[in-house]
C-alpha cells in the first residue's frame, strides 16, 4: 500500500521533484513540488517551461511564524530564500530571482494548515509528504496546466510524468500513509473486565485532537493480535437509546451483544466501541429529533434530511488507526453495512464480511427493512 510512497519519500529526499494529484476532487490542482530548500533554478526552469500554473512557495501555519513577512526574509534554519540580503549566510538560494515574486499582494507565499485528515488537498498533503521526508513544513510547489491554463489530470498527467521520470502520488495515499505510520490514536488505559459474556480485555484509546475516548474489548488477555491471526473485528457505533435504555426501535444493543459473544467465542477478535458516532454522528440531540420525526411517520433516512442533515455522517478513521494499533492484518468484519466495508477496504484492509442476525419486534421492524432495503445492509433476520 505505501510503497509509492515510500518511493516519493525516497526521490524527495534525492532532490528530485514530486507530483501530487487529488484523486477525490477534480477541481483540486494537480502540482509539482519539493522541499523549499532544495529549489535551483533547474527545477524553477522546469516548471516554467512545461507548466502554465501557478508556482508559489507553500508553507505551513506552525512555519508561517517563523517567517517573517515584514523583513522580506525568510528565517528557515538551513536558509531558504532571502528577499533582501541575498549576501546573508542563511541563504540557500533565491528564488525570487529565478521567478517567484515573494510579494505579499501577489499571494505567491501561501499557508496551509496541514490538517491532512480533515482535508486532503493538494496543499496540504504536499507540505505533509515534505515533512515525512524529514524537511520542514515550507515547499515550492508549481500547478500543472497546459499552455491553454487547463489543468493536467488523468491520463494527460501520468503521460508527463513517465515522460519525465516523475513519481506520482495521489493526496489519498499521503492521507493513508500518514494514519498508517503516524502514531495518532494513542491506547491511555487497560484492564480485564468481567462481561455477562465472559472475561475480556478493555483498552481506551484517545483521539489527541477531538479528545474522544473510545473502547477496544478483546477476546482474552491480548494486548495485540499477532501475525497470522485472524481476528473477528466489529466496528461499533456508540447507541445511547439502546445500549444504556433499552430502546427496542434498533439493533444496536443486539449488534453489540452479539459481536461480543462471537469474539469470546472465537478466542480471537476485537470489538472497537466508538464514542462521538451517536445518531450515525448526528449527536444525541439531532438523534432524538430525528426520531420525533419518525414517529410522524418519516423513516430514518428522511427524518436526518428532513434536519437538514447527512443520512451517515460517521467517518471511521478512528477506527482505521485502533486498527493499524491492533497489528490487525487480514480479519473477519462483523457488519451488515457496506459503507463501513468500502471505507475500510480503501486503507488496504484484507477481510471477509459477516452478516449480523438480528431480531425483529414491532418496534424496529420498519427501520431494520429500511436498512436493508433503502441503505443497501446485508442483515440476517431471525429468532
Ligand atoms: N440518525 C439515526 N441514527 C440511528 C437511528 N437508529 C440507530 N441510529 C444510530 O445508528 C448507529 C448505528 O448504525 P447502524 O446503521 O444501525 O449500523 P451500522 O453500524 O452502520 O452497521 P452494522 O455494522 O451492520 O451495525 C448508532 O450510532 C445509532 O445511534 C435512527 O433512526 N436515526
Amino acid at each position: 500500500m505505501s510503497n509509492n510512497i515510500e518511493l516519493a519519500l525516497h526521490e524527495i529526499k534525492n532532490n528530485k521533484m514530486i507530483i501530487i494529484a487529488n484523486n477525490a476532487n477534480e477541481s483540486d490542482i494537480p502540482a509539482i513540488f519539493c522541499p523549499a530548500n532544495f529549489i535551483d533554478v533547474g527545477k524553477i526552469d522546469f516548471c516554467k517551461k512545461y507548466s502554465s500554473g501557478e508556482l508559489y512557495l507553500l508553507i505551513s501555519q506552525a512555519f508561517l511564524t517563523k517567517f517573517d513577512e515584514k523583513s522580506r526574509c525568510s528565517i528557515l534554519n538551513n536558509g531558504l530564500v532571502s528577499y533582501k540580503n541575498k549576501s546573508s549566510n542563511d541563504v540557500y538560494c533565491d528564488i525570487k530571482d529565478a521567478v517567484v515574486d515573494f510579494n505579499a499582494d501577489k499571494a505567491s507565499i501561501k499557508a496551509s494548515q496541514t490538517d491532512i485528515l480533515k482535508l486532503p488537498d493538494v496543499q496540504n498533503s504536499c507540505l505533509e509528504i515534505v515533512q515525512f521526508a524529514g524537511f520542514e513544513g515550507a515547499a515550492v510547489i508549481c500547478e500543472l496546466m497546459d499552455e491553454n491554463g487547463k489543468m493536467l489530470r488523468g491520463d494527460g498527467l501520468m503521460e508527463f510524468a513517465k515522460k519525465h521520470g516523475i513519481c506520482v502520488v495521489s493526496t489519498d495515499e499521503i492521507k493513508r500513509y500518514k494514519i498508517a505510520n503516524v502514531p495518532f490514536i494513542q491506547r491511555t488505559a487497560s484492564t480485564n473486565l468481567p462481561t455477562d459474556f465472559g472475561t475480556m480485555q478493555m483498552h481506551v484509546y484517545q483521539n489527541p485532537i477531538t479528545k474522544i475516548e473510545h473502547i477496544v474489548m478483546m477476546s482474552n488477555s491480548e494486548n495485540r493480535f499477532t501475525k497470522g491471526q485472524k481476528p473477528l473485528i466489529r466496528v461499533h457505533s456508540e447507541c445511547i437509546t439502546s445500549e444504556v435504555f433499552f430502546s427496542k426501535k434498533c439493533d444496536c444493543k443486539q449488534q453489540l451483544s452479539n459481536s461480543m459473544k462471537k469474539v469470546i467465542e472465537s478466542g480471537c477478535g476485537a470489538v472497537i466501541y466508538l464514542r462521538g458516532q451517536e445518531g450515525r454522528g448526528i449527536g444525541i440531540t439531532n438523534k432524538i429529533r430525528a426520531y420525533s420525526l419518525q414517529e410522524e411517520g418519516f423513516n430514518t433516512i428522511d427524518a436526518n434530511k428532513k434536519l437538514g442533515l447527512p443520512v451517515d455522517a460517521r467517518d471511521f478513521t478512528d477506527a482505521v488507526s485502533i486498527l493499524y494499533d491492533l497489528q490487525v492484518e487480514k480479519f473477519n468484519l462483523y457488519t451488515g453495512n457496506p459503507n463501513k466495508g468500502k471505507f475500510l477496504n480503501e486503507y488496504g484492509f484484507s477481510f471477509d464480511i459477516i452478516s449480523p442476525q438480528v431480531e425483529l419486534n414491532e418496534h424496529n421492524n420498519r427501520y431494520l427493512h429500511d436498512k436493508v432495503e433503502k441503505m443497501g445492509h446485508g442483515l440476517v433476520f431471525g429468532n
